[in-house]
Protein backbone atom coordinates (compact mmCIF):
# COMPACT_ATOMS: atom_id res chain seq x y z
CA UNK A 1 0.00 0.00 0.00
CA UNK A 2 1.43 3.29 -1.30
CA UNK A 3 0.11 6.16 0.96
CA UNK A 4 0.19 9.81 0.32
CA UNK A 5 -0.33 12.18 3.11
CA UNK A 6 -2.47 15.05 1.49
CA UNK A 7 -4.43 15.86 4.42
CA UNK A 8 -2.01 15.64 7.02
CA UNK A 9 0.49 17.67 5.68
CA UNK A 10 -1.63 20.48 3.96
CA UNK A 11 -4.55 20.95 7.08
CA UNK A 12 -2.51 20.67 10.19
CA UNK A 13 -4.70 22.12 12.71
CA UNK A 14 -8.02 19.97 11.30
CA UNK A 15 -7.06 16.73 13.12
CA UNK A 16 -4.72 15.01 16.25
CA UNK A 17 -2.49 12.73 15.41
CA UNK A 18 -3.09 9.30 17.45
CA UNK A 19 -2.23 5.84 16.64
CA UNK A 20 -4.29 2.74 16.64
CA UNK A 21 -4.56 0.68 19.81
CA UNK A 22 -3.50 -3.08 19.23
CA UNK A 23 -6.05 -5.61 19.28
CA UNK A 24 -5.50 -9.20 20.54
CA UNK A 25 -5.40 -12.35 18.04
CA UNK A 26 -6.62 -9.94 15.10
CA UNK A 27 -8.00 -12.46 11.88
CA UNK A 28 -9.60 -11.83 8.68
CA UNK A 29 -13.41 -12.30 8.55
CA UNK A 30 -13.89 -10.63 5.47
CA UNK A 31 -12.18 -8.88 2.48
CA UNK A 32 -12.51 -7.73 -0.26
CA UNK A 33 -10.62 -7.88 -3.02
CA UNK A 34 -12.47 -5.66 -5.50
CA UNK A 35 -12.10 -2.66 -3.21
CA UNK A 36 -8.53 -4.00 -2.59
CA UNK A 37 -7.66 -3.34 -6.39
CA UNK A 38 -8.87 0.00 -6.08
CA UNK A 39 -5.59 0.66 -3.88
CA UNK A 40 -3.72 -1.54 -5.55
CA UNK A 41 -3.57 -4.59 -2.71
CA UNK A 42 -2.85 -8.12 -4.46
CA UNK A 43 -4.26 -9.73 -1.25
CA UNK A 44 -4.55 -10.49 1.89
CA UNK A 45 -1.25 -11.07 3.94
CA UNK A 46 -0.02 -11.47 7.29
CA UNK A 47 1.93 -8.36 7.28
CA UNK A 48 -1.05 -6.12 6.64
CA UNK A 49 -3.27 -8.03 8.89
CA UNK A 50 -0.87 -6.55 11.76
CA UNK A 51 -0.93 -2.94 10.43
CA UNK A 52 -4.84 -2.76 10.00
CA UNK A 53 -5.08 -4.20 13.57
CA UNK A 54 -2.81 -1.64 14.69
CA UNK A 55 -0.18 -4.18 15.81
CA UNK A 56 2.59 -3.19 13.66
CA UNK A 57 3.14 0.24 12.07
CA UNK A 58 2.36 0.86 8.31
CA UNK A 59 5.18 2.60 6.77
CA UNK A 60 4.21 6.10 5.66
CA UNK A 61 0.93 6.27 7.36
CA UNK A 62 0.49 9.04 9.40
CA UNK A 63 -2.33 7.97 11.49
CA UNK A 64 -5.03 10.89 12.50
CA UNK A 65 -8.69 11.67 14.05
CA UNK A 66 -10.38 14.22 12.24
CA UNK A 67 -12.53 17.11 13.92
CA UNK A 68 -15.91 17.64 12.95
CA UNK A 69 -19.10 19.06 14.81
CA UNK A 70 -22.56 18.26 13.41
CA UNK A 71 -26.12 18.75 13.87
CA UNK A 72 -27.38 15.22 15.38
CA UNK A 73 -31.09 14.33 15.20
CA UNK A 74 -31.59 18.39 14.64
CA UNK A 75 -29.58 19.63 17.62
CA UNK A 76 -26.20 21.35 17.12
CA UNK A 77 -23.08 19.09 18.95
CA UNK A 78 -20.21 21.50 18.55
CA UNK A 79 -17.89 19.28 19.56
CA UNK A 80 -17.64 15.29 17.51
CA UNK A 81 -14.56 13.77 15.67
CA UNK A 82 -13.34 10.80 14.93
CA UNK A 83 -14.02 9.03 18.31
CA UNK A 84 -13.19 5.38 16.49
CA UNK A 85 -12.02 5.83 13.10
CA UNK A 86 -8.43 6.61 12.56
CA UNK A 87 -7.20 7.35 8.89
CA UNK A 88 -3.65 6.23 7.76
CA UNK A 89 -3.23 8.63 4.80
CA UNK A 90 -4.67 8.39 1.11
CA UNK A 91 -3.63 5.34 -0.67
CA UNK A 92 -2.61 5.61 -3.86
CA UNK A 93 -4.50 3.51 -7.03
CA UNK A 94 -5.13 3.02 -10.24
CA UNK A 95 -7.58 5.38 -10.32
CA UNK A 96 -7.10 7.89 -7.80
CA UNK A 97 -6.62 7.81 -4.16
CA UNK A 98 -8.41 6.67 -1.56
CA UNK A 99 -8.61 7.25 2.39
CA UNK A 100 -7.76 4.19 4.44
CA UNK A 101 -9.39 4.58 7.97
CA UNK A 102 -9.09 2.00 10.49
CA UNK A 103 -13.25 2.29 11.68
CA UNK A 104 -12.64 0.54 15.59
CA UNK A 105 -9.02 1.09 15.75
CA UNK A 106 -9.32 2.80 19.55
CA UNK A 107 -9.31 5.96 21.32
CA UNK A 108 -9.03 9.41 19.62
CA UNK A 109 -8.87 12.86 22.07
CA UNK A 110 -12.56 12.78 20.12
CA UNK A 111 -13.98 9.44 21.83
CA UNK A 112 -15.51 11.09 24.18
CA UNK A 113 -16.81 8.70 26.68
CA UNK A 114 -16.92 5.94 24.16
CA UNK A 115 -14.12 3.27 24.07
CA UNK A 116 -13.44 3.89 20.52
CA UNK A 117 -14.07 0.58 19.39
CA UNK A 118 -16.80 -1.11 17.16
CA UNK A 119 -18.39 -4.43 17.89
CA UNK A 120 -18.21 -7.10 15.52
CA UNK A 121 -21.92 -7.06 14.26
CA UNK A 122 -21.75 -3.53 12.90
CA UNK A 123 -17.91 -3.67 11.75
CA UNK A 124 -19.55 -6.81 9.56
CA UNK A 125 -23.09 -4.91 8.46
CA UNK A 126 -20.46 -2.14 7.68
CA UNK A 127 -18.84 -4.07 5.47
CA UNK A 128 -21.31 -5.83 3.85
CA UNK A 129 -23.13 -2.52 2.67
CA UNK A 130 -20.25 -0.08 1.50
CA UNK A 131 -19.71 -3.21 -1.82
CA UNK A 132 -23.37 -4.05 -1.56
CA UNK A 133 -24.34 -0.57 -2.41
CA UNK A 134 -21.43 0.44 -4.91
CA UNK A 135 -22.36 -2.86 -6.56
CA UNK A 136 -26.07 -1.73 -7.04
CA UNK A 137 -24.51 1.74 -8.42
CA UNK A 138 -24.95 3.69 -5.21
CA UNK A 139 -22.34 6.28 -4.57
CA UNK A 140 -20.94 5.12 -1.54
CA UNK A 141 -17.79 4.54 0.96
CA UNK A 142 -16.17 1.36 0.31
CA UNK A 143 -14.76 -1.44 2.67
CA UNK A 144 -11.49 -3.22 2.09
CA UNK A 145 -11.38 -5.77 5.33
CA UNK A 146 -13.43 -6.49 8.36
CA UNK A 147 -10.77 -7.49 11.18
CA UNK A 148 -11.96 -9.44 13.83
CA UNK A 149 -10.16 -9.96 17.65
CA UNK A 150 -10.65 -11.28 21.10
CA UNK A 151 -10.95 -8.06 22.39
CA UNK A 152 -14.52 -7.76 24.71
CA UNK A 153 -16.56 -4.85 24.80
CA UNK A 154 -19.55 -3.95 26.31
CA UNK A 155 -22.41 -2.62 24.73
CA UNK A 156 -25.62 -3.46 26.25
CA UNK A 157 -24.47 -7.28 26.75
CA UNK A 158 -20.60 -8.26 26.51
CA UNK A 159 -19.50 -8.27 22.90
CA UNK A 160 -16.48 -8.49 20.62
CA UNK A 161 -14.34 -5.91 19.14
CA UNK A 162 -13.75 -5.70 15.41
CA UNK A 163 -12.07 -2.87 12.62
CA UNK A 164 -13.86 -2.01 9.11
CA UNK A 165 -11.05 -0.69 6.68
CA UNK A 166 -12.87 1.82 5.86
CA UNK A 167 -11.88 3.24 2.02
CA UNK A 168 -13.43 6.76 1.14
CA UNK A 169 -12.01 9.73 -1.69
CA UNK A 170 -12.54 11.63 1.39
CA UNK A 171 -13.56 11.42 4.96
CA UNK A 172 -14.86 15.40 4.48
CA UNK A 173 -18.24 15.56 6.02
CA UNK A 174 -20.55 18.97 6.23
CA UNK A 175 -19.70 18.53 9.90
CA UNK A 176 -15.80 19.63 9.15
CA UNK A 177 -17.26 22.64 7.66
CA UNK A 178 -19.66 23.35 10.72
CA UNK A 179 -16.98 22.86 13.18
CA UNK A 180 -14.98 25.54 11.57
CA UNK A 181 -17.52 27.86 10.76
CA UNK A 182 -18.36 28.04 14.44
CA UNK A 183 -15.39 27.59 16.12
CA UNK A 184 -13.51 30.46 14.37
CA UNK A 185 -16.51 33.51 14.07
CA UNK A 186 -15.04 36.57 12.17
CA UNK A 187 -12.19 35.40 10.80
CA UNK A 188 -13.04 32.18 8.96
CA UNK A 189 -8.93 31.52 7.66
CA UNK A 190 -9.35 27.95 7.91
CA UNK A 191 -12.90 27.77 6.36
CA UNK A 192 -11.58 28.75 3.73
CA UNK A 193 -8.44 26.73 3.71
CA UNK A 194 -10.70 23.54 3.91
CA UNK A 195 -13.09 24.96 1.22
CA UNK A 196 -9.84 25.25 -0.93
CA UNK A 197 -8.03 22.36 -0.10
CA UNK A 198 -11.96 20.38 -1.04
CA UNK A 199 -11.76 22.01 -4.22
CA UNK A 200 -8.37 21.24 -5.07
CA UNK A 201 -8.38 17.93 -4.48
CA UNK A 202 -11.88 16.90 -5.52
CA UNK A 203 -12.77 19.67 -7.90
CA UNK A 204 -9.56 20.12 -9.70
CA UNK A 205 -11.43 22.05 -12.68
CA UNK A 206 -13.26 24.81 -10.12
CA UNK A 207 -11.15 27.64 -8.86
CA UNK A 208 -11.01 28.87 -5.47
CA UNK A 209 -12.84 32.11 -5.75
CA UNK A 210 -16.15 33.18 -5.58
CA UNK A 211 -17.00 31.63 -9.34
CA UNK A 212 -15.15 28.46 -8.28
CA UNK A 213 -17.17 28.23 -4.82
CA UNK A 214 -20.52 28.84 -6.01
CA UNK A 215 -20.12 25.74 -8.83
CA UNK A 216 -19.05 23.74 -6.19
CA UNK A 217 -21.26 24.33 -4.06
CA UNK A 218 -23.99 23.47 -6.48
CA UNK A 219 -22.16 20.28 -7.36
CA UNK A 220 -22.42 19.19 -3.60
CA UNK A 221 -26.07 19.97 -3.57
CA UNK A 222 -26.36 18.11 -6.85
CA UNK A 223 -24.09 15.16 -5.74
CA UNK A 224 -26.25 15.10 -2.55
CA UNK A 225 -29.67 14.61 -4.12
CA UNK A 226 -28.29 11.96 -6.88
CA UNK A 227 -27.21 10.01 -3.50
CA UNK A 228 -30.88 10.39 -1.86
CA UNK A 229 -32.44 9.93 -5.24
CA UNK A 230 -30.48 6.50 -5.41
CA UNK A 231 -31.83 5.88 -2.02
CA UNK A 232 -35.29 6.18 -2.88
CA UNK A 233 -35.09 4.19 -5.66
CA UNK A 234 -33.37 1.44 -4.35
CA UNK A 235 -34.98 1.13 -1.42
CA UNK A 236 -32.32 2.13 1.24
CA UNK A 237 -32.69 4.08 4.50
CA UNK A 238 -29.88 5.34 5.84
CA UNK A 239 -31.09 5.47 9.45
CA UNK A 240 -28.77 8.35 11.06
CA UNK A 241 -28.76 11.18 8.34
CA UNK A 242 -26.97 14.12 11.01
CA UNK A 243 -24.43 16.43 9.31
CA UNK A 244 -21.85 14.75 10.48
CA UNK A 245 -22.46 11.89 8.30
CA UNK A 246 -22.97 13.43 5.02
CA UNK A 247 -19.91 13.60 3.24
CA UNK A 248 -19.19 16.34 1.21
CA UNK A 249 -18.73 14.15 -2.06
CA UNK A 250 -22.28 12.77 -1.83
CA UNK A 251 -21.24 9.22 -0.86
CA UNK A 252 -23.15 7.16 1.54
CA UNK A 253 -21.42 6.70 4.63
CA UNK A 254 -20.95 6.04 7.88
CA UNK A 255 -23.42 2.85 8.12
CA UNK A 256 -25.25 1.95 11.17
CA UNK A 257 -29.16 1.05 11.72
CA UNK A 258 -29.79 1.31 8.07
CA UNK A 259 -31.76 -1.35 6.50
CA UNK A 260 -33.84 -1.98 2.68
CA UNK A 261 -37.20 -2.26 3.12
CA UNK A 262 -38.36 -5.45 2.93
CA UNK A 263 -42.62 -4.81 2.55
CA UNK A 264 -43.09 -1.64 1.14
CA UNK A 265 -43.48 1.05 3.97
CA UNK A 266 -43.02 4.46 2.84
CA UNK A 267 -42.65 5.52 6.61
CA UNK A 268 -40.41 3.18 7.56
CA UNK A 269 -37.95 3.67 10.41
CA UNK A 270 -35.14 1.53 10.87
CA UNK A 271 -33.13 2.94 13.72
CA UNK A 272 -34.56 1.67 16.86
CA UNK A 273 -33.39 5.31 18.52
CA UNK A 274 -35.52 7.39 16.25
CA UNK A 275 -39.03 6.75 17.22
CA UNK A 276 -40.23 10.36 16.09
CA UNK A 277 -39.09 8.70 12.45
CA UNK A 278 -36.81 11.69 11.58
CA UNK A 279 -34.77 9.90 9.34
CA UNK A 280 -37.67 7.57 8.29
CA UNK A 281 -37.32 6.26 4.43
CA UNK A 282 -39.53 8.73 3.10
CA UNK A 283 -38.39 11.95 4.98
CA UNK A 284 -34.67 11.25 3.39
CA UNK A 285 -35.41 13.62 0.61
CA UNK A 286 -35.98 16.77 3.00
CA UNK A 287 -33.45 15.70 5.16
CA UNK A 288 -31.01 15.90 3.08
CA UNK A 289 -32.38 19.27 2.05
CA UNK A 290 -32.09 20.34 5.76
CA UNK A 291 -28.52 19.00 5.98
CA UNK A 292 -27.56 21.23 3.08
CA UNK A 293 -29.33 23.85 4.92
CA UNK A 294 -26.81 23.44 7.36
CA UNK A 295 -23.64 23.51 5.09
CA UNK A 296 -24.70 26.48 3.17
CA UNK A 297 -24.78 28.15 6.77
CA UNK A 298 -21.39 27.51 7.61
CA UNK A 299 -20.65 28.57 4.91
CA UNK A 300 -22.02 31.74 4.83
CA UNK A 301 -19.15 33.57 5.99
CA UNK A 302 -17.17 32.83 2.73
CA UNK A 303 -19.63 32.28 -0.19
CA UNK A 304 -22.45 35.18 -0.75
CA UNK A 305 -26.09 33.82 0.33
CA UNK A 306 -27.47 34.71 -3.31
CA UNK A 307 -25.04 32.03 -4.54
CA UNK A 308 -26.05 29.69 -1.54
CA UNK A 309 -29.46 29.86 -2.09
CA UNK A 310 -29.35 29.49 -6.06
CA UNK A 311 -27.76 26.25 -5.20
CA UNK A 312 -30.14 24.86 -2.61
CA UNK A 313 -33.13 25.33 -5.23
CA UNK A 314 -31.67 23.28 -7.41
CA UNK A 315 -31.69 20.54 -4.65
CA UNK A 316 -35.52 19.45 -5.28
CA UNK A 317 -34.89 19.44 -8.94
CA UNK A 318 -31.92 17.39 -9.60
CA UNK A 319 -33.66 14.95 -6.92
CA UNK A 320 -36.92 14.73 -8.93
CA UNK A 321 -35.06 14.34 -12.13
CA UNK A 322 -32.46 11.49 -10.53
CA UNK A 323 -35.51 9.48 -9.07
CA UNK A 324 -37.40 9.76 -12.29
CA UNK A 325 -34.25 8.71 -14.46
CA UNK A 326 -34.17 5.74 -12.20
CA UNK A 327 -37.59 4.92 -11.46
CA UNK A 328 -38.38 5.32 -15.11
CA UNK A 329 -35.41 2.46 -16.09
CA UNK A 330 -37.18 0.34 -13.44
CA UNK A 331 -40.16 0.15 -14.67
CA UNK A 332 -39.11 0.52 -18.53
CA UNK A 333 -40.75 3.79 -18.86
CA UNK A 334 -38.77 5.21 -21.96
CA UNK A 335 -38.29 9.42 -22.23
CA UNK A 336 -40.69 11.17 -24.45
CA UNK A 337 -40.75 10.27 -27.80
CA UNK A 338 -39.73 13.88 -28.76
CA UNK A 339 -36.73 13.49 -27.76
CA UNK A 340 -36.19 9.79 -27.40
CA UNK A 341 -35.50 7.31 -29.94
CA UNK A 342 -38.04 4.85 -28.61
CA UNK A 343 -41.14 5.66 -30.94
CA UNK A 344 -42.86 3.91 -28.49
CA UNK A 345 -44.75 5.70 -26.06
CA UNK A 346 -47.77 6.52 -28.46
CA UNK A 347 -49.91 7.85 -25.59
CA UNK A 348 -47.21 11.13 -24.88
CA UNK A 349 -47.16 12.62 -27.87
CA UNK A 350 -47.74 16.32 -27.27
CA UNK A 351 -47.06 16.63 -23.55
CA UNK A 352 -44.63 18.82 -22.35
CA UNK A 353 -41.82 17.29 -20.26
CA UNK A 354 -42.89 19.12 -17.34
CA UNK A 355 -46.28 17.16 -17.80
CA UNK A 356 -44.52 14.28 -18.42
CA UNK A 357 -42.32 14.26 -15.65
CA UNK A 358 -45.96 15.09 -13.41
CA UNK A 359 -47.67 12.12 -14.84
CA UNK A 360 -44.79 9.80 -14.84
CA UNK A 361 -44.32 10.45 -10.72
CA UNK A 362 -47.87 9.97 -10.65
CA UNK A 363 -47.59 6.48 -11.89
CA UNK A 364 -44.63 5.54 -9.80
CA UNK A 365 -46.21 6.88 -6.90
CA UNK A 366 -49.51 4.37 -7.57
CA UNK A 367 -47.80 1.43 -7.71
CA UNK A 368 -45.35 2.31 -4.65
CA UNK A 369 -48.94 3.32 -2.84
CA UNK A 370 -50.48 -0.05 -4.13
CA UNK A 371 -47.01 -2.32 -2.93
CA UNK A 372 -47.84 -0.43 0.37
CA UNK A 373 -51.40 -1.54 0.36
CA UNK A 374 -51.11 -4.72 -0.74
CA UNK A 375 -47.96 -5.26 1.79
CA UNK A 376 -45.85 -6.36 -0.97
CA UNK A 377 -41.93 -6.87 -1.33
CA UNK A 378 -40.12 -3.74 -2.88
CA UNK A 379 -37.67 -5.10 -4.50
CA UNK A 380 -39.34 -8.57 -5.61
CA UNK A 381 -42.02 -6.63 -7.09
CA UNK A 382 -39.79 -4.16 -9.24
CA UNK A 383 -37.67 -7.88 -10.20
CA UNK A 384 -40.84 -9.37 -11.39
CA UNK A 385 -40.68 -6.83 -14.30
CA UNK A 386 -38.16 -8.96 -15.94
CA UNK A 387 -40.86 -11.47 -16.30
CA UNK A 388 -43.72 -8.78 -17.45
CA UNK A 389 -45.40 -8.60 -20.76
CA UNK A 390 -46.31 -5.52 -20.95
CA UNK A 391 -49.03 -6.37 -23.70
CA UNK A 392 -50.78 -8.75 -21.69
CA UNK A 393 -52.76 -8.20 -18.70
CA UNK A 394 -52.15 -11.78 -16.91
CA UNK A 395 -48.58 -11.95 -14.72
CA UNK A 396 -46.76 -12.98 -11.73
CA UNK A 397 -46.75 -9.47 -10.60
CA UNK A 398 -50.47 -9.17 -11.13
CA UNK A 399 -51.23 -12.62 -8.69
CA UNK A 400 -49.40 -11.37 -5.82
CA UNK A 401 -51.91 -8.32 -5.56
CA UNK A 402 -55.17 -9.15 -3.46
CA UNK A 403 -56.44 -5.59 -4.76
CA UNK A 404 -56.80 -6.94 -8.15
CA UNK A 405 -58.70 -4.15 -9.58
CA UNK A 406 -56.48 -1.25 -7.99
CA UNK A 407 -53.51 -3.03 -9.73
CA UNK A 408 -55.33 -3.45 -13.19
CA UNK A 409 -56.51 -0.03 -13.00
CA UNK A 410 -53.00 1.15 -12.20
CA UNK A 411 -52.21 -1.88 -15.35
CA UNK A 412 -53.94 0.51 -18.00
CA UNK A 413 -52.60 3.48 -17.66
CA UNK A 414 -49.05 2.00 -17.48
CA UNK A 415 -49.18 0.22 -20.42
CA UNK A 416 -51.28 3.31 -22.32
CA UNK A 417 -47.80 5.22 -21.24
CA UNK A 418 -44.94 2.24 -22.46
CA UNK A 419 -47.36 2.16 -26.04
CA UNK A 420 -46.32 -1.06 -27.82
CA UNK A 421 -42.60 -2.54 -27.02
CA UNK A 422 -41.08 -4.01 -29.79
CA UNK A 423 -38.83 -6.87 -27.96
CA UNK A 424 -40.20 -7.49 -25.19
CA UNK A 425 -37.14 -9.68 -24.05
CA UNK A 426 -34.77 -6.96 -24.63
CA UNK A 427 -37.16 -5.23 -22.12
CA UNK A 428 -37.69 -7.42 -19.83
CA UNK A 429 -33.67 -8.24 -19.68
CA UNK A 430 -33.01 -4.45 -19.38
CA UNK A 431 -35.92 -3.96 -16.40
CA UNK A 432 -33.52 -7.23 -14.60
CA UNK A 433 -29.96 -4.99 -15.58
CA UNK A 434 -31.55 -2.86 -12.95
CA UNK A 435 -33.69 -4.24 -10.43
CA UNK A 436 -31.61 -6.41 -8.46
CA UNK A 437 -33.09 -9.61 -7.06
CA UNK A 438 -30.36 -9.55 -4.04
CA UNK A 439 -29.86 -7.26 -1.42
CA UNK A 440 -28.86 -6.60 1.60
CA UNK A 441 -31.63 -7.46 3.75
CA UNK A 442 -31.50 -7.47 7.57
CA UNK A 443 -32.35 -10.78 8.41
CA UNK A 444 -29.65 -12.21 6.06
CA UNK A 445 -26.91 -9.35 7.40
CA UNK A 446 -28.31 -11.41 11.14
CA UNK A 447 -28.06 -14.27 10.17
CA UNK A 448 -24.18 -14.13 9.01
CA UNK A 449 -23.66 -12.39 11.95
CA UNK A 450 -24.51 -15.08 14.12
CA UNK A 451 -22.46 -17.74 11.97
CA UNK A 452 -19.32 -15.87 13.00
CA UNK A 453 -20.27 -15.65 16.50
CA UNK A 454 -20.31 -19.37 16.30
CA UNK A 455 -17.13 -19.16 14.46
CA UNK A 456 -19.01 -20.17 11.14
CA UNK A 457 -17.90 -18.00 8.30
CA UNK A 458 -19.04 -19.52 5.48
CA UNK A 459 -22.23 -17.72 5.78
CA UNK A 460 -20.95 -14.25 5.91
CA UNK A 461 -18.90 -15.28 2.13
CA UNK A 462 -21.70 -16.19 0.91
CA UNK A 463 -23.56 -13.38 1.45
CA UNK A 464 -20.78 -11.42 0.19
CA UNK A 465 -20.54 -13.26 -3.02
CA UNK A 466 -24.02 -12.96 -3.84
CA UNK A 467 -24.51 -9.13 -2.85
CA UNK A 468 -21.33 -8.64 -5.64
CA UNK A 469 -23.43 -9.66 -8.58
CA UNK A 470 -26.88 -7.96 -7.46
CA UNK A 471 -28.87 -8.34 -10.81
CA UNK A 472 -27.72 -12.14 -11.58
CA UNK A 473 -29.54 -14.69 -11.17
CA UNK A 474 -27.54 -16.63 -9.10
CA UNK A 475 -29.60 -19.75 -8.90
CA UNK A 476 -27.90 -21.62 -6.08
CA UNK A 477 -28.75 -18.65 -4.03
CA UNK A 478 -32.34 -18.68 -4.58
CA UNK A 479 -33.04 -18.37 -1.06
CA UNK A 480 -31.32 -15.00 -0.39
CA UNK A 481 -33.75 -13.41 -2.64
CA UNK A 482 -36.47 -14.53 -0.55
CA UNK A 483 -38.83 -12.32 1.64
CA UNK A 484 -37.98 -12.76 5.11
CA UNK A 485 -38.94 -15.15 7.35
CA UNK A 486 -41.70 -13.26 10.30
CA UNK A 487 -39.13 -13.16 12.72
CA UNK A 488 -36.90 -10.95 9.97
CA UNK A 489 -39.30 -8.87 8.41
CA UNK A 490 -38.69 -5.02 8.46
CA UNK A 491 -35.92 -5.84 11.12
CA UNK A 492 -35.10 -2.94 13.12
CA UNK A 493 -31.64 -2.16 14.92
CA UNK A 494 -30.02 -0.19 17.80
CA UNK A 495 -27.82 2.63 17.16
CA UNK A 496 -25.20 0.74 19.66
CA UNK A 497 -22.38 -0.23 17.76
N1 LIG B 1 -17.39 3.45 20.55
C1 LIG B 1 -17.10 4.72 20.33
N2 LIG B 1 -16.02 5.28 20.89
C2 LIG B 1 -15.69 6.55 20.68
N3 LIG B 1 -16.41 7.39 19.91
C3 LIG B 1 -17.50 6.90 19.32
C4 LIG B 1 -17.90 5.54 19.50
N4 LIG B 1 -19.03 5.35 18.78
C5 LIG B 1 -19.31 6.52 18.18
N5 LIG B 1 -18.40 7.45 18.49
C6 LIG B 1 -18.36 8.84 18.04
O1 LIG B 1 -19.65 9.42 18.16
C7 LIG B 1 -19.93 10.26 17.06
C8 LIG B 1 -21.19 9.83 16.37
O2 LIG B 1 -21.11 8.47 16.02
P1 LIG B 1 -21.57 7.83 14.64
O3 LIG B 1 -22.20 6.55 14.97
O4 LIG B 1 -22.26 8.82 13.78
O5 LIG B 1 -20.16 7.64 13.89
P2 LIG B 1 -19.30 6.38 13.76
O6 LIG B 1 -20.16 5.29 13.25
O7 LIG B 1 -18.57 6.11 15.01
O8 LIG B 1 -18.19 6.77 12.72
P3 LIG B 1 -18.18 7.35 11.21
O9 LIG B 1 -19.10 8.53 11.16
O10 LIG B 1 -16.76 7.70 11.06
O11 LIG B 1 -18.60 6.25 10.30
C9 LIG B 1 -18.71 10.21 16.17
O12 LIG B 1 -17.92 11.30 16.48
C10 LIG B 1 -18.05 8.92 16.56
O13 LIG B 1 -16.67 8.92 16.33
MG1 LIG C 1 -20.70 8.96 12.19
Amino acid sequence: MQLKQDFFEQLSGFYSQVFPLGISNPHWLAWSQDAANLIAIEKPSDALLQGLSGNAQIADASYYAQVYSGHQFGGYSPQLGDGRSIILGEAIGPQGAWDVALKGGGPTPYSRHGDGRAVMRSAVREFLISEALHQLHVPTTRALAVIGSDLPVWRETQETAAITVRLAKSHIRFGHFEFFCHSERGAPDKLKQLVNFTIKQHYPDLSCDAAGYKAWFTQVVRDTAKMIAHWQAIGFAHGVMNTDNMSILGDSFDFGPFAFLDTFKEDFICNHSDPEGRYAFSQQPGIGLWNLQRLAQALAPIIASDDLIAALNQYQVELVQQYLRLMRAKLGMAVSPAKATSPEAESNKGLTDTELDNSDLELIGGFTMLMEGNHLDYTNSLRSFGQLDPHTKHSSLRDDFIDVNGFDNWFEAYQKRLGHIHDVEQWQGQRNSVNPKYILRNYLAQEAIVAVEEGNLTPLHELQQVLQKPFDEQPEFDDFAKRPPDWGQGLIMSCSS
